[in-house]
């Protein structure tokens, strides 16, 4: 299979090269690259010295089974008419296809929407809850990382009516990585090391594609307070989500219903109680790790969630997607557990 890369250089760009590297499928890998186009990969990220990655090529799009654009927001879109007009099935990593409707798109993201038309046919890639819908199909929005560790956790159990709908709390932490190569002053070694703080307060871009996901998973419109935080490691995330229970609800009825729908899954694990997750159980990996408890003083459930930014939020996903549209196995490039320690 031939299978090509946007924004090759970019960290979740790279991780597909590492992934892909690994897959078994890929005869044929196009690197392409907005600013380096003609280099060699290997000088770009010298850790792959001696392999072979490729050279970089420009934009031009070569015939392709599979594209995965991991570009910045906006870009994507422009382009992705073409693409499919090329018989190429897209996977974007970014977020011009995981919302609804253009004008959500337009007020979140502060641009209108390039390709509105296309809104339609673009599948939610979160194989764990979508994946009769993701086989087969021609354009992937990969979700975005805070809303894949978010939804993992709450969407079975808003489905089933566990939950109420008006009050709940994500608070989530990442790694810096989740920014990007390209670093702002905010991401600089000095400003993030021993520091800790919240962004994005009240107001960042992954809330509405959170409430979009949850709003249909419960049947209900809902709201959601949101807070990411940054901390000062390089790759992992964790969410801690508050909410409350519907009347009656015990806390095994949550833990029966993450059984159910995760029981035949790879990726997301369920740790026996007590056991809670941490960002170094997934790092490097495509797993997933989920613990709850139902805080009896407070009646509260309290949740944490934990996944790679760069895996299961972005690139690891990416590629499960790939091997479901495409009719592989869904775990090509993706075996193997975390590095530890
Ligand atoms: N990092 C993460 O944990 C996650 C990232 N994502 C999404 O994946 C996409 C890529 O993210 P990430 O790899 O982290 O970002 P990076 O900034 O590390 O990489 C983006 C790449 O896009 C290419 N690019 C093309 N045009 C532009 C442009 N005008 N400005 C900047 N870059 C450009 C660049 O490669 P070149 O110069 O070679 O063309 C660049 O290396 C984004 O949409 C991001 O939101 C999603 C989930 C998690
Ligand atoms: C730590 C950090 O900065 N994280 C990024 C999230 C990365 C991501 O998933 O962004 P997309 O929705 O654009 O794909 C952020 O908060 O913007």
């Amino acid at each position: 299979m031939k299978v090509g890369i946007l924004g090759a250089t970019g960290y979740a760009g790279q991780e597909i090269v590492r992934l892909l590297h690994r897959h078994g499928e890929v005869e044929k890998l196009y690197l392409g690259s907005s600013s380096a186009a003609g280099e060699d990969y290997e000088s770009i990220y010298p850790h792959w010295q001696d392999q072979k990655v490729g050279i970089l090529q420009d934009e031009t799009i070569p015939e392709l089974d599979v594209l995965f654009c991991a570009l910045p927001h906006g870009l994507t879109a422009q382009r992705t008419s073409a693409f499919l007009k090329q018989n190429i099935k897209v996977i974007d990593l970014g977020a011009d296809f995981r919302l609804n409707s253009a004008d959500l798109y337009e007020e979140w993201y502060k641009i209108k929407h390039p390709a509105a038309e296309l809104l339609k046919d673009a599948v939610y890639g979160l194989p764990e809850i979508y994946r009769d819908q993701i086989k087969g199909k021609s354009l992937i929005a990969n979700p975005g990382c805070y809303p894949t560790a978010t939804l993992l956790a709450l969407v079975p159990l808003l489905r089933k009516q566990l939950l109420q709908t008006s009050f709940l709390v994500i608070d989530a932490k990442s790694g810096v990585s989740g920014a990007g190569r390209g670093v702002s002053l905010g991401m600089h070694y000095s400003e993030v090391n021993e520091n800790f703080k919240a962004y994005g307060v009240a107001s960042h871009r992954h809330t509405p594609e959170i409430e979009q996901e949850l709003s249909r998973a419960s049947g209900q419109n809902l709201t959601v307070n949101f807070t990411p935080h940054l901390v000062p490691m390089t790759r992992g995330m964790l969410v801690t989500i508050y909410g409350k229970v519907s009347e009656g609800v015990q806390e095994d009825d949550l833990r029966e219903c993450w059984q159910a729908q995760y029981e035949e899954e790879e990726f997301v694990h369920l740790l026996p109680p007590g056991t809670w997750p941490q960002t170094k159980f997934s790092s490097g990996s495509n797993h997933a790790f989920l613990q709850l408890t139902l805080d009896k003083r407070t009646g509260n459930v309290v949740i944490v969630s934990v996944i790679d930014n760069l895996m299961k939020g972005a690139a690891g996903q990416a590629v499960q997607n790939m091997n479901i549209i495409m009719g592989w196995q869904e775990s090509l490039g993706l075996k193997g557990t975390a590095m530890w320690p």
